[in-house]
């Protein structure tokens, strides 16, 4: 069986309002899940939990059916590496030693960690020759949250959590960082939870996504469950103002060639060189598309090229 993180009957309550209700929520592992929805609906908090820097009010999590609260603290965290949004790499640090961090607190040393750090660093696009001795600040915010990428994967953990590591960053720079995690994802089969607030994001990055609004988790599944099949209206209406704006993007930059998705036959990928009306010949066998970064209906796309 897949060893799982499960989330049983979770309640983070402050001053007697829930940041978090009721919480049931299985991770297997190496999924990578994301936990979409606005500001303040619980999903930081609820990452928080896997590494104990949050406890429940009430419930249990278990990871491998054990009793998280049980384990080691210390040992535990070592086994979870982590991306927030504003990195803190420290400053009086090279890039080198922030990067090793996580070894380093495994006792290993700064030259046998060096490897390590030298062979992600190349994974992760950042020419070790170039930046392993340089300062955080010589480098840009991508450039930093590569190396917080490169510092949360160098302990070999089993679980990496992701908190809108790349929400602070320019469109382009945010999409290079995604095609990262991808990349990285396929290559190393871990466990990854990503928080983040762009539904984008979310159905770009998630083999299944779970969907959160003031504290309650109201849906869980893959995207196109979510978007064809969202659980109730404030789900749909999540994904609807998503698809719309969406739509209005992919119509404003005119034309578009179809190519096949390269994760999922379900998919059709589009990209630009075909025309509108071809476009709408061929989605009508198809219900899902996905342009790049953006997942939509057909059925949606079609009524919207109608309508206008
Ligand atoms: N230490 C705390 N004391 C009191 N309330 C808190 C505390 N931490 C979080 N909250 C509240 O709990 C709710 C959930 O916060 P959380 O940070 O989990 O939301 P979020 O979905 O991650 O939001 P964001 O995307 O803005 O980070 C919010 O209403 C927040 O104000």
């Amino acid at each position: 069986m897949k060893s799982k993180l499960q989330f049983k009957h979770i309640y983070v309550t402050y001053n007697k309002v829930d940041a978090v209700h009721d919480l049931n929520l299985e991770i297997n592992s190496g999924e990578l899940f994301v936990l979409v929805g606005a500001s303040g609906c619980g999903k930081t908090t609820t990452l928080k939990m896997v590494n104990r820097l949050q406890t429940p009010t009430k419930g249990q999590i278990l990871y491998k059916n054990q009793d998280i609260s049980k384990f080691p603290l210390r040992k535990m965290r070592q086994n979870i590496g982590y991306v927030f949004q504003n990195i803190a790499l420290f400053p009086n640090m090279t890039i080198l030693e922030n990067a090793a961090i996580q070894l380093r607190a495994k006792n290993v040393s700064l030259s046998k960690a060096k490897p390590i750090v030298t062979r992600l660093m190349k994974k992760v696009g950042l020419d070790p020759k170039t930046y392993l001795n340089r300062m955080p600040s010589e480098l840009s915010g991508g450039q930093q949250q590569r190396v917080g990428t490169v510092r949360a994967l160098a302990a070999d953990p089993d679980i990496i959590l992701m908190d809108e590591p790349f929400s602070a960053l320019d469109p382009i720079s945010r999409e290079k960082l995604q095609d990262l995690v991808l990349n990285l994802y396929n290559e190393l089969h871990k466990t990854i939870i990503f928080v983040t607030h762009d539904m984008n994001e979310a159905i770009r990055l998630g083999t299944r996504i779970g969907v959160m609004e003031h504290g309650h988790l109201l849906q869980v599944g893959t995207a196109d469950d979510i978007v064809t099949h969202p659980a109730n209206k404030t789900v749909a209406a999540m994904f609807h103002n998503q698809r719309s704006a969406n739509i209005a993007d992919m119509i404003a930059g005119g034309f578009y060639k179809l190519v096949d998705h390269p994760n999922d036959q379900q998919y059709i990928r589009v990209d630009k060189g075909i025309s509108i009306p071809q476009l709408a010949e061929k989605l009508k066998s198809n219900p899902i598309i996905f342009e790049g970064k953006y997942l939509i209906t057909t059925k949606d796309l079609l009524s919207f090229i109608s309508e206008n």
